[in-house]
């Protein structure tokens, strides 16, 4: 049976792979325990030295939570665990020892920009657009993405993506500094080689250098952030906006 998420190894590289392209890479509750899973594995394996985070096929990296699935989740409270078990595998991915980059295969929607704003670095197909479009669902992001984003590009600029709740192009996300990189060409097999180059140097000096990456963060302010995010996003996720919008979607 397929794995909703696996890993690949390759010259020291762990590709996590969400691995439901029917569904556009979407996140279901089982994903979600299966990610965790894979940062543990990836985080005891010392011949892992950098992780990277694609989705299956060219058309999604991912397209945020399962809506057919998390519509069940009426109340405020049902909405707030699901939150908050997803927010903790992404806080715990934005610090992970080791480097982490989002390779954009294609579309990040929703969460799936949560996801790719959790990772130190995101490099992207020219293809591929991304936006955090939960407003449009009457609700805010609910996973820390805005507190994580916030650490990641300059506020004002942050403020822009998520209140135009807009789709981006990756050539803007550029602009914006959401995004380091564009890859050209086979997606898969160029940034395979873009990712060789990471892993020249020894994991103690790869794991030294993101050490100073996080120690810029105070993590239990971030931490604070994060749960009034959770909080807010799972009261609006009980009003009736959010459930017409999204009753809407899977009518479609
Ligand atoms: C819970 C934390 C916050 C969130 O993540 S809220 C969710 C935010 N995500 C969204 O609103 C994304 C909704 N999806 C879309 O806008 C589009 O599907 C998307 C990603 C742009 C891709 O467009 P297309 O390539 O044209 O594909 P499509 O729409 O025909 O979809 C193909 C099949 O995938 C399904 N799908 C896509 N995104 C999903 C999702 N998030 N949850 C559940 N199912 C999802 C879609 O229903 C369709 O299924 P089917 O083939 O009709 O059975």
């Amino acid at each position: 049976m397929k794995e909703k998420v696996h890993i690949k190894r390759l010259e020291n590289v762990a590709y996590i792979t969400i691995n439901r392209p029917e569904k556009r890479n979407a996140m279901d509750m089982e994903s979600m325990d299966l990610l965790e899973k894979k940062l543990d594995e990836i985080e005891n394996n010392q011949a892992d030295k950098v992780v990277a985070i694609t989705g299956a096929g060219n058309e999604a990296f991912c397209s945020g939570g399962d809506l057919s699935v998390f519509h069940h989740l009426r109340t405020k409270e049902e909405a707030h665990a699901m939150l908050q078990k997803m927010s903790q595998v992404l806080f715990r991915l934005f610090l992970f020892p080791k480097p982490t980059v989002a390779l954009l295969n294609g579309t990040a929607v929703g969460g799936g920009c949560e996801i790719a704003s959790a990772c130190d670095i995101r490099v992207s197909a020219p293809h591929a657009k991304f936006g955090f479009v939960q407003g449009k669902l009457a609700i805010t992001t609910g996973w820390g993405g805005t507190s994580m984003l916030l650490e990641r590009i300059e506020p004002a600029k942050a403020l822009e993506i998520v209140m135009t709740a807009r789709m981006y192009s990756a050539k803007e996300g550029k602009n914006l500094g959401f995004i380091s990189s564009l890859i050209e060409g086979d997606f898969k097999k160029e940034s395979e080689r873009y990712l060789s180059s990471y892993v020249n140097l020894n994991s103690d000096v790869l794991a030294a250098y993101k050490a100073r990456f996080t120690d810029r963060i105070d993590r239990e302010k971030l931490q604070q952030r994060i749960e009034r995010e959770i909080d807010d996003c799972s009261t609006l996720w009980a009003k009736d906006a959010h459930h017409d919008a999204v009753d809407k979607f899977i009518r479609k």
